[in-house]
C-alpha cells in the first residue's frame, strides 16, 4: 500500500505534485529538486505491534509506504520575484534559532530576486493590533530603504526574535484583511504547534477568498512536540542548555552533606527536553515525565526512592519536567492568551515535599532547587541547531517559489521535507513511553517504577 503525504495546496496550474516528470539525464545534473523527488518517512518495518516503540498504523502493523515532498529549488518558480510582497512573522514563546530561520529566509528571497520583504511585529497580533506597523528590513537613519541582507546579518549572533514574538489574539479573518488589504504573495509563519494550527486557519481563508497567497510554515518549539519531524529547530539548544542547570545541580547536590538536586525543566505538554537533557548529563538518578505517572508517596514512591539515594549514595539529582505529576496537584484551570493551560508548579511542589519527607524522618538532607525556566529558550542557537535553521529557512522559501502553501518546511528520518501543515497539527508529540529512548533513560538513571 502507498499512501503520499501531500494534501498541500499546489498553485501551479498544468502542474501536479506527482505529475511533472523530468527526463534530463544524469549527466546533465542541474542542482534542482525534482518535483516528484519524494522522502520515504518511515524506515523501520515493525514485525509485531509488541516491538518497542512499534508504531502500527494498521491493524496487522504491516508496513505501509508513507512519501512526502522532497523540500529544495525548483526549476520552474511560480512567482515572478519583483513583483512578490514576502512577510515574515514569528509567534508563541521564545525559541533559539528564530533570527537565523529569519536571516536564511530574507537571504534567500533577495537571492531569488525579491525586494520587497516585510516583518510583522510581535506575531499574529502585529496584523491586526493599531499602532504595530510592519517592519522593513532595513532602516537607514531613520528612512525606510530597499531591503538588503545588511540589516538582519548579525541578528543569529543573538537569542531572541528580531521581530518580537506573542500569544493569542489569532483573529483569522482580520488577519487575512490584513494580509489582503497589504498585497503579501507570501507569508513565512515561525511557530509551534499553535502557530501551525494559525497558518492552517490563514490558508484556508485565503483558499476561500481565492487569494494566491503561499502560506509557508517553519516548526519552532523547544518543546519537540511537533509530530513526524525528527526534531524542531531550539530543541537541541534547549537541551543542552538545560544540561547545564543539572551539572550545576549535581556540583551542588555533590558537595553537600546528604544533598539533593532537583531541576524543573520546561515542556508545556511532553518530556522530551527533561529525557534527553538527563539521557546527555549523565548525573540524573530520577527523571520524571508527564507522559509516565508517578507517585511521590508510599512504598514505591519517588521519596522513598530518594531516601534509599540519600542512604546508598550520600546525594541524588532530580530532573522533572513541568507538565509532569499534574494529576497530583490543584489546577485553576487558567489559560493563557493563546488557551494553552497554565501548569501548577511541580518544582515548589516537590521541593516541599523532599523537605517535609525528610525531617519528617529526621534524616538531615540539603535541597537545592534549579528552575532554569527562560534561560533555556533566551539563548542563541547552537551549532546543530544553526544549521537547522539555515536548512529550513531556505526550503521555506524554496517551497513558496514552487507555488506550495499550508506546508512546513521540516526535517524527516534525517531528510529535508515539505509536509502539509494539517498533518503535523492533530496532536502534540509526546515521549513513547514504550519506546526505546525513555528505557535507555530509565537504564541510564537506574529509577525503578513509581507507582
Ligand atoms: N487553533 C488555532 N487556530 C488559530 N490560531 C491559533 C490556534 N492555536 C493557537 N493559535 C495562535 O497561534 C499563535 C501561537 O500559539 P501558541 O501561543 O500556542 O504558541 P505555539 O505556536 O504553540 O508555540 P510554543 O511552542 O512557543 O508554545 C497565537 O497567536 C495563537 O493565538
Ligand atoms: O512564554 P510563556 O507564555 O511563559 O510559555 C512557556 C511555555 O512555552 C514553552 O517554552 C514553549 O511552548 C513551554 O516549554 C513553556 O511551557
Ligand atoms: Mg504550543
Amino acid at each position: 500500500m502507498r499512501h503520499f503525504l501531500s494534501n498541500a495546496i499546489y498553485y501551479h496550474s498544468g502542474r501536479t505534485p506527482t505529475g511533472d516528470e523530468d527526463s534530463t539525464p544524469m549527466d546533465m545534473w542541474n542542482g534542482y529538486v525534482n518535483n516528484d523527488d519524494r522522502a520515504l518517512m518511515k524506515v523501520i518495518k515493525y514485525s509485531s505491534p509488541t516491538s518497542a516503540g512499534a508504531e502500527c498504523i494498521d491493524p496487522d502493523c504491516s508496513w505501509v509506504e508513507q512519501w512526502v515532498h522532497r523540500a529544495g529549488p525548483r526549476k520552474d518558480i511560480y512567482y515572478e520575484p519583483n513583483e512578490v510582497k514576502a512577510a515574515i512573522v514569528t509567534c508563541g514563546g521564545l525559541c533559539p534559532g528564530l533570527n537565523d530561520v529569519i536571516r536564511q529566509v530574507v537571504f534567500t528571497l533577495e537571492t531569488y530576486g525579491v525586494k520587497n520583504i516585510v516583518g510583522i511585529p510581535f506575531g499574529f497580533r502585529g496584523f491586526f493590533e493599531k499602532g504595530l506597523k510592519e517592519m522593513p528590513l532595513r532602516f537607514h537613519f531613520g528612512n525606510t530603504i530597499q531591503l538588503s541582507r545588511n540589516l538582519v546579518e548579525n541578528i543569529n549572533l543573538a537569542g531572541g526574535s528580531f521581530l518580537g514574538v506573542s500569544r493569542g489574539g489569532a483573529k483569522t479573518s482580520e488577519i487575512v484583511d490584513s494580509i489582503q488589504a497589504r498585497r503579501i504573495d507570501m507569508l513565512f509563519v515561525l511557530g509551534g504547534n499553535g502557530t501551525h494550527a494559525g497558518a492552517n486557519a490563514i490558508h484556508d481563508e485565503c483558499r476561500k477568498r481565492k487569494l494566491k497567497v503561499s502560506v509557508v510554515a517553519v516548526p519552532k518549539t523547544i518543546d519537540n512536540d511537533i509530530p513526524l519531524m525528527d526534531k524542531t529547530f531550539g530543541f537541541d539548544t534547549a537541551v543542552e542548555e538545560a544540561q547545564r542547570a543539572i551539572n550545576s545541580a549535581y556540583i551542588e547536590a555533590r558537595s553537600a552533606y546528604h544533598g539533593i538536586g532537583l531541576v524543573k525543566l520546561m515542556g508545556r505538554s511532553s518530556g522530551f527536553i527533561a529525557m534527553h537533557a538527563s539521557l546527555s548529563s549523565g548525573q540524573v538518578d530520577v527523571c520524571l515525565i508527564p507522559e509516565v505517572s508517578f507517585a511521590l508517596d508510599g512504598e514505591y514512591g519517588v521519596l522513598q526512592h530518594l531516601e534509599q539515594l540519600i542512604k546508598n549514595k550520600g546525594f541524588c539529582v532530580v530532573c522533572v519536567a513541568e507538565a509532569a505529576g499534574q494529576e497530583l496537584l490543584q489546577n485553576s484551570g487558567a489559560t493563557d492568551a493563546s488557551g494553552n493551560t497554565i501548569l501548577s508548579d511541580i518544582g515548589v511542589h516537590m521541593q516541599q515535599k523532599i523537605k517535609t519527607h525528610f525531617k519528617g524522618i529526621g534524616v538531615h538532607a540539603d535541597i537545592k532547587y534549579i528552575d532554569p525556566t527562560y534561560m533555556v529558550r533566551a539563548c542563541r542557537a547552537n551549532a546543530s541547531d544553526a544549521i537547522l535553521c539555515t536548512v529550513l529557512g531556505q526550503n521555506a522559501v524554496h517551497g513558496a517559489f514552487a507555488g506550495f502553501s499550508g506546508i512546513t518546511s521540516c526535517i524527516c528520518n534525517t531528510h529535508y521535507v515539505y509536509l502539509p501543515v494539517t498533518q503535523v497539527i492533530t496532536a502534540p508529540k509526546r515521549v513513547n513511553h514504550k519506546g526505546r529512548m525513555w528505557h535507555r533513560c530509565l537504564t541510564s538513571t537506574g529509577q525503578p517504577d513509581f507507582r
